[in-house]
């Protein structure tokens, strides 16, 4: 059980800091200074808020910051003792205390293998072992000479799980699909019957293989859908003794991988120190290993591992993690911005804002500190997005000329891995754009101006000129990679997990626990055998008794 008031990690309300109260004061001035004003009076900004880490450049330079900003924003960092919540999480201390667990996704992409310890043994020859283990299996089936129960070798890969158990897997295995080889990757995670019967219909059991991926082995949608999949399997001529073949488990729970019938030498372990939101570098990677082959699963490994050193050792000033964090509070707490938007100029990385949300929202979406006291300032934001271009078409109105401010994160490769013709010099085009017109905008006299060229008659141009202009002091960071590849990719995602990270530790409260998720499954474990049979409810609320009383009588 958990010590409340555990000493693991420092415990500091940042609204009670010295730099918290020079910020209050020195948001005062900025806010009074338009981005445009800020690039006007330092023309270095560029050079001074933008950070390099090997291909990943951050600029944060379009920002409402200036020098000050940065210097008190630090200062927070340090006040509320951020290096040594750093040195807690990496030396495996019990930081997730609600839990009662360290927090080591870190260990798991540890290439260096220093030894690290939890409860005085060194896990990393545990983690090698599985990764030795998913390196055999995945070069088995790629190379086909895994055979499945009449023979043949596995063509379709279904991943089976949910929340961090399948949304790291779908993003990076899309992230990196132009490394993809032959194998084709499929991913059921809803419990609603469509989404494993479509994924089936059209595959030969006798050439599938069904990952279950889940940390706890007892996630309700995991499990139906797995027992679906297993029957699907045995209609389709599997016999029991064929399972083996075709089914393997990547999870925590041994048990319950036996007790479902999956032979434990197909299991792929991990530990309860792996968060699941932070699990795609565990054996929950498997899919990503098979998609992708092992070396570049390995790749994916380094780059993470490149950038959790970075964020270990670099100065607070030099670290991309922590300035991404700061400016995110100097926003969500002094802006009082909701919302947070991850804008990929990137088709293949259609899934890194989804991926975010779980693990930003699951991991800062809390009301309590860490003495367990609600607090009264805000954390995390609400995170979301789509890739440009095209949320461009759809939902930037509001992030142009709407009422909210809304900091976006554009992130951009250089080189794209499907250069064709001027395509890629039209996305980045846009790219530039969006974030220049963000922070400029478009002042009443160029667009009084531009009508006037177009030969409108000063009626018209009072009419129409307000809504054609912009405002314009919309922030932004541009994160502008060489390459997407398996090892800037990994870096890039281990940049906005110590992010999260970074932001837990300011706002003072437990960043990987997510008990809020509880509730509804008990609920709904509650409700589950009330839909069985066709008699009226009553034992709820007058709405949700007319809900499931309704739903009774259509089904
Ligand atoms: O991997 P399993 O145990 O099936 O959990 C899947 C997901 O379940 C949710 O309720 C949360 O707890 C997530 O953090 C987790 O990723």
């Amino acid at each position: 059980m958990f010590k409340i008031n555990s000493i693991m990690l420092p415990n500091t309300d940042f609204t009670t800091t010295q730099s918290y109260k020079y910020l209050a004061d020195h948001y005062i001035d900025i806010v009074s200074k338009s981005l445009k004003e800020l690039f006007e009076i330092d023309n270095q900004r560029f050079n001074k808020f933008s950070l390099q880490f090997e291909d990943i450049l951050l600029d944060y330079s379009k920002n409402r910051i200036d020098e000050q900003t940065v210097a008190l924003l630090m200062q927070l960092a340090r006040e509320c003792s951020l290096n040594k919540a750093i040195d807690a999480m990496f030396s495996g201390e019990i930081i997730n205390v609600t839990e009662g667990r360290p927090v080591l996704h870190v260990a798991l992409r540890n290439r260096s293998n220093t030894p690290v310890y939890v409860d005085g043994k060194d896990v990393m020859p545990d983690v090698n072992r599985v990764l030795d283990h998913m390196k055999e299996f995945s070069e088995a089936i790629i190379s086909g000479t895994w055979k499945g129960f009449t023979g043949k070798s596995i063509t379709d890969v279904v991943n089976i799980g949910i929340g961090g158990s399948d949304l790291g897997p779908v993003m990076v295995t899309e992230a990196l699909k132009a490394y993809k080889n032959h194998l084709n990757m499929h991913f059921v995670s809803n419990v609603d019957g469509t989404h494993i019967v479509e994924t089936l219909k059209g595959l030969n059991p006798e050439t599938t293989l069904f990952l279950i991926a889940s940390k706890t082995f007892t996630t309700q949608e995991t499990m139906g859908n797995a027992h679906s999949a297993r029957d699907w399997f045995i209609a389709g001529g599997g016999k029991d003794a064929d399972v083996a073949k075709h089914f393997a488990a990547l999870s925590t729970n041994s048990e319950g991988v036996a007790k479902f019938g999956i032979d434990t030498k197909n299991m792929f372990e991990f530990w309860d120190w792996v968060g699941g939101r932070y699990s795609l570098w565990s054996a929950i990677g498997l899919s990503i290993a098979l998609s992708i082959g092992f070396e570049n699963f390995a790749e994916l490994l380094g780059g993470a591992h490149a950038m959790d050193n970075h964020f270990k050792n670099a100065e607070l000033e030099q670290n991309l993690p922590v300035a991404l964090a700061l400016v995110g509070i100097w926003y969500n707490n002094f802006f009082e911005a909701e919302t947070n938007a991850i804008l990929p100029y990137d088709q293949y990385m259609h899934r890194f804002a989804a991926y975010f949300q779980q693990g930003d929202m699951e991991s800062n979406g809390k009301h309590v500190d860490r003495n367990g006291k609600p607090i009264d300032y805000q954390t995390g934001p609400i995170i979301w997005g789509e890739p440009g271009t095209n949320g461009q078409h759809a939902f930037y109105q509001l992030i142009h000329q709407g009422t909210k401010l809304i900091p976006c994160d554009f992130i951009a490769p250089a080189q794209s891995h499907n250069p064709l013709g001027e395509h890629h010099n039209m996305l980045l085009s846009n790219f530039f754009a969006q974030t220049e017109a963000l922070m400029n905008g478009k002042t009443r006299e160029v667009v009084v101006d531009e009508l006037k060229k177009a030969g409108k008659t000063d009626e018209e141009i009072e009419k129409i000129a307000p809504f054609k202009e912009f405002e314009g002091n919309r922030p932004t960071n541009s994160i502008l990679l060489k390459k997407i590849t398996p090892h800037s990719l990994g870096s890039l995602i281990a940049m906005y997990e110590h992010k999260i990270f970074v932001q837990g530790i300011i706002w003072n409260i437990y960043s990987f626990d997510q008990w809020g998720v509880e509730l509804g499954k008990q609920l709904a474990g509650k409700i589950l055998p009330e839909l069985k049979d066709n008699n009226e409810v009553n034992t709820h609320d007058s709405s949700t008794n007319g809900l499931i009383n309704q739903y009774k009588a259509w089904r």
